[in-house]
């Protein structure tokens, strides 16, 4: 009796190694509690806490980024803010007339009385008047009344620096009345380290976000910083639905972009002008083969100084000249040689900045 109990025995355990037989039976408790510790069992059992893992963080990842995208939290206890302090910082390095100058451009000092400009694009107007008074007869120039009215105008200007990533500056920047933006830095996915108050974005046509509407608030300023007159016949040909012309631009522009020409404004090429001038010493007048310009953060820092009391940056430097691998932005992957023929010298940019920070001009909510 016995001996033909472990024959059984010995055939079942055969069957379960050869697969034939169903072994998670409820009836055999000793197959199923093998087969729950073999090693695919367990492997399932990972894979699914790893999954409930990721599901359970991605859901409070969101919520986060939701709050954040909707909430701009009022700061209890905001940066002193003197007025017309940036001002008296800015005379220092621009000298006293800058504040004279319009922000943007404006259509009467293009129609009835002709400013005579002495610089070409991209520090000044001279040869692109008539298309300008075309794009100034559609688009507006005030300064919006929310600025306006601020009795004091705390700034802040978000370079598109890698030291940005996993900064969590975002509510901190969130809190500024005025946020400036460059180019096409995104906002969306990246809020809990750069914010998602955009109230300036300056651009070009080379480097307009394809979804104007993702990137930007309903009320944010898109500011055209014009390099030559094809920038101004672009932005003519968008807004007026006018037939667009693809060819004259080193990388391709968008062709339809869904923005309201209220939301538009034409940045004053003097502030390029004294950016070049004094903060890097370059020639203004230069020969056509050499196109030193400064960077559009550099070029916005200066228009912070004119229009704001209090002014703040963070994402601004780029990294050592012979760090090639170290990528540049906070939203994608690219190094410095990107940069390569672009007219740009970021070593005598970092200079510049830091003696705007050596004197209190600005200061940095990141490293420099
Ligand atoms: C290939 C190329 O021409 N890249 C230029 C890009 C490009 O055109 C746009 O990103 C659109 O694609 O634009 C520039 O600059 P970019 O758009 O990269 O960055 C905006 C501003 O942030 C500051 N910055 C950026 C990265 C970094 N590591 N440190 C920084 O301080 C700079 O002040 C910079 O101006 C530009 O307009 O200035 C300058 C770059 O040279
Ligand atoms: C003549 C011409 O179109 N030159 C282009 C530069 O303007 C352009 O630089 C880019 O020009 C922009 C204006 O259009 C901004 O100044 C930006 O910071 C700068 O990097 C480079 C980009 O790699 O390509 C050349 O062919």
């Amino acid at each position: 009796m016995e001996e033909e109990e472990e024959e059984e025995e010995e055939e079942e355990e055969k069957e379960v190694a050869r697969g034939s037989r169903d072994d998670t039976s409820p009836q055999e408790p000793f197959y199923l509690l093998r087969n729950m510790t073999s090693k695919s069992h367990w492997k399932l059992l990972a894979l699914a806490l790893v999954l409930v893992v990721v599901m359970v963080w991605y859901s409070i990842s969101r919520e986060d980024r939701y709050i954040e995208f909707f909430y701009f939290p009022v700061s209890e206890k905001k940066e002193p803010c003197f007025q017309g302090e940036a001002e008296r910082q800015a005379s220092k390095i621009f000298g006293n007339h800058s504040r004279e100058q319009p922000i943007f451009l404006q259509l009467k000092d293009y129609f009835w009385v002709k400013t005579p400009s002495a610089y070409e694009l991209p520090f000044g107007t001279k040869g692109s008047e008539d298309l300008l008074l075309r794009v100034l007869a559609i688009t507006s120039y005030s300064i919006p009344e929310s600025i306006q009215s601020l009795e004091c105008r705390r700034c802040v200007v978000v370079g598109n620096g890698h030291r940005l990533k996993n900064s969590s500056l975002g509510g901190v920047i969130n809190k500024y009345d005025v946020v400036i933006r460059l180019n096409n830095a995104p906002v969306a996915g990246y809020e809990g380290d750069v914010g998602s108050k955009t109230t300036i974005r300056l651009f070009y046509p080379e480097s307009a976000h394809f979804d104007p509407k993702i990137e930007n608030n309903p009320d944010t300023l898109l500011v055209l910083v014009a390099f030559k007159a094809m920038d101004f016949h672009w932005i003519e040909t968008i807004l007026s639905d006018k037939k667009r012309v693809r060819k004259g631009f080193w990388k391709q522009p968008p062709l339809i972009w869904d923005v309201n020409p209220k939301q538009i404004r034409i940045l004053n090429p003097f502030f390029m002008e004294i950016a070049a001038d004094k903060l890097l010493s370059l020639p203004i007048q230069q020969p056509r083969k050499i196109k030193q310009k400064p960077t559009t953060g550099l070029l916005a820092i200066t228009l912070a100084l004119h229009l704001c009391d209090l002014v703040h940056i963070a994402g601004f430097g780029y990294p050592d000249a012979y760090n090639k691998k170290q990528t540049i932005h906070y939203y994608e992957q690219i190094t410095l040689k990107s940069m390569a023929g672009s007219g740009h010298n970021v070593s005598q940019e970092a200079v510049a900045i830091k003696r705007m920070l050596e004197m209190g001009a600005v200061k940095n909510l990141t490293y420099f």
